[in-house]
């Protein structure tokens, strides 16, 4: 294969014909088709152009800081508390007032783009439901594009699906739940999308067709004059948050609508960023709707920040829950953070997901979920996330008898006490021990996750629990670390260290496991070697790839030229 520059598959200039009617510089390399030029329309493209060409080196210069600040932790820093933004932190601003129409959040549903998903969604009697170009998503140029499809139709209200099998047919009730939508980090391409010769950014396409085609509507049917509204994954630090401010504001400038329409609630799922909470909502203070505690990713940046401190090893991803220290300061200065600037503290997805073929088990998993949300709101959070519409009764129930009749908590629970909270109590390392089980489990998991992924799924249901990007993220970067240093795993009483020999033993063997759970048919026709083979080869390689989905995604790009033979 001819890989480029950027390492995607480059078809020569002279035998492409894009059949979408793109703008000067702009080239759209993913396949025609009619439904998908709805969305990329000329003008759109420009629109995205235009995102692209004002921010790109922001974008550039922002992700060489974060290599920057790597470089740092890696050489033995810790992060922190910049003294340079404290007067942010210490400063008397709120942010502008939170818009009527999501004042009240108290469960919000997540899921990928997909039709009937985003209908069940919507109707699921969750407050919000926030649309997934990210964690739950695995970007190929289709479910991409017909996430855009999905979303212009679900906005419209026109939104339907026929399940053919079951021939049913999927509508929105006529209460549905507040769209959010989520775009990719800012560390992902869009390699089907060339601006000026170079892949455009993942999360500026996502944007900025989503917004560009649904602004007026939605501000009009949805968000009571304001809106379109989002999430935004992953940043590291203020100074990404001050590009997605300049982006809303050039976005509400291009189509004429009032500044500080747009609302985003910041995801705080970086050990970095834990440190800049203040610094970000003051950067988007006229576009922020809250912070959330996005605590699968937070735990896999607590590895990936400390990968190069063997003093700090994580015990198995399945002790590291919000009860330990460092997860509880986390939320608690969320928290008291949010509401002292006058916005939402969203609380986090428990995994759980109900189990239907075991009454006992689905009571157990149901109860864990019930307790982690129980937790959250006597904690002071305003709202939860909830991956499953199964979860959405029980989570409501909870955040309703503990909320009385209040759409939030932002002025009743001000959380003071977490002010006292010190750089050691956020990085305190947790407490547990290393197993030979947890490392087999990291090795099932993260090759069934990938396997799914390469096949266009980005959120999947493995052993009763919710898997998604950056679940699997913990997986991979645990065996990684744990194989970098050899440790020793003593929670079973083996005291076997581990070692690639091992870690090639295990692989196979759980390869074999999987084989014998899923069936001979389906692991032949899945991608589960191709997985296996992306996923050992992260967890063995000398350094650690920044993201699974950055390597993974080469395996998903498929350009397609329009021969000129062929016309
Ligand atoms: C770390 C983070 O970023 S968390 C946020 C990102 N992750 C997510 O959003 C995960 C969202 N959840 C999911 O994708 C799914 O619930 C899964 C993959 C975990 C489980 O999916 P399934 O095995 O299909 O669930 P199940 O078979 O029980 O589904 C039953 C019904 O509920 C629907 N459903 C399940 N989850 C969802 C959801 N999140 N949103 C809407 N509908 C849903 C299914 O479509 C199905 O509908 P149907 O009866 O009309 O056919
Ligand atoms: O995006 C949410 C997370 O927990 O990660
Ligand atoms: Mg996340």
């Amino acid at each position: 294969m001819d890989l480029g520059t950027y390492g995607f598959p480059t078809p020569t200039a002279k035998n492409i014909i894009s059949n979408y009617d793109a703008p000067e510089g702009v080239e759209v390399r993913g396949r025609y088709d009619a439904e998908f030029a709805k969305i990329l329309t000329k003008d759109a493209l420009k629109f995205v152009a235009d995102l692209q060409r004002e921010f790109r080196n922001h974008i550039k210069y922002a992700l060489e800081c974060r290599k920057e600040a790597k470089r740092r932790y890696n050489e033995g820093a810790l992060p922190g508390f910049d003294p340079a933004t404290r007067y942010i932190r210490e400063g008397d601003w709120i942010c502008a007032p939170v818009p009527p129409a999501v004042s009240d959040r108290k469960v919000e549903i997540t899921g990928p783009v997909e039709r009937k998903m985003i209908i069940n969604a919507l109707n699921s009697g969750a407050k919000v439901f926030m649309a997934d170009f990210e964690d739950a998503l695995s970007p190929s140029w289709e479910n991409l594009m017909k996430g855009q499809v999905n979303l212009k139709d679900a906005v419209a209200g026109t939104i339907t699906f026929h399940d053919k099998g079951r021939n049913k047919v999927y509508k929105l009730n006529d209460e549905i739940a507040k769209l959010f939508v989520r775009p990719r980090g800012w560390h992902l391409p869009e390699a089907h999308i060339l601006i000026d010769g170079e892949p455009a950014t993942g999360c500026l396409v996502d944007f900025g067709l989503y917004f560009y085609h649904n602004h007026s509507t939605f501000r009009r049917s949805q968000g009571g004059g304001f809106g379109p509204f989002f999430y935004l994954p992953k940043m590291e630090h203020s100074r990404e948050a001050k590009i997605w401010n300049k982006v809303f504001e050039k976005a509400e400038k291009m189509t004429g609508i009032e500044r500080g329409s747009i609302r985003a609630t910041v995801l705080i799922e970086t050990l970095p960023a834990v440190f800049q909470m203040d610094e970000i909502l003051y950067e988007l203070r006229d576009h922020s709707v809250g912070l959330n505690c996005g605590r699968w990713d937070y735990i896999f940046s607590y590895v990936k920040t400390f990968h190069a401190h063997p003093d700090r090893l994580l015990p198995d991803r399945v002790q590291v829950g919000m009860s330990q220290h460092f997860m509880k300061s986390y939320s608690d200065l969320l928290i008291r953070t949010c509401h002292r600037r006058g916005v939402h503290a969203m609380g986090g997805m428990a995994a759980q997901i109900p189990i239907r073929d075991d009454p006992v088990a689905n009571e157990a998993a149901l109860e864990l979920a019930r307790k982690d949300k129980l937790r959250e709101v006597k904690a002071g959070h305003d709202g939860t996330w909830a991956a499953h519409p199964g979860l959405i009764p029980s989570c409501m129930e909870i955040f309703n008898n503990n909320m009385g009749n209040a759409p939030n908590q932002i002025t009743t629970m001000k959380r003071e006490d977490a002010a006292k909270l010190t750089e050691e109590d956020l990085l305190q390392i947790p407490r547990g021990v290393r197993t030979m089980e947890g490392l087999r489990l990291n090795t099932r998991v993260g090759i069934q996750y990938v396997a799914a992924w390469l096949t266009g799924s980005g959120s999947v249901p493995l052993y009763n629990l919710m898997e998604d990007a950056a679940t699997a993220e913990i997986s991979r970067v645990q065996n990684w670390q744990w194989l970098k240093y050899g440790v020793e795993l003593d929670g079973d009483g083996l005291g076997v260290k581990v070692s690639k020999e091992l870690f090639g033993r295990v692989v196979e063997e759980e390869m074999d496991r999987i084989e014998k759970e899923v069936g001979k048919d389906k692991f032949k026709k899945g991608m589960y070697k191709d997985a296996c083979k992306i996923f050992t080869r992260q967890c063995t390689s000398p350094t650690l790839d920044d993201f699974l989905t950055l390597d993974a995604y080469n395996y998903i790009v498929v350009v397609h030229p329009v021969e000129l033979s062929k016309l």
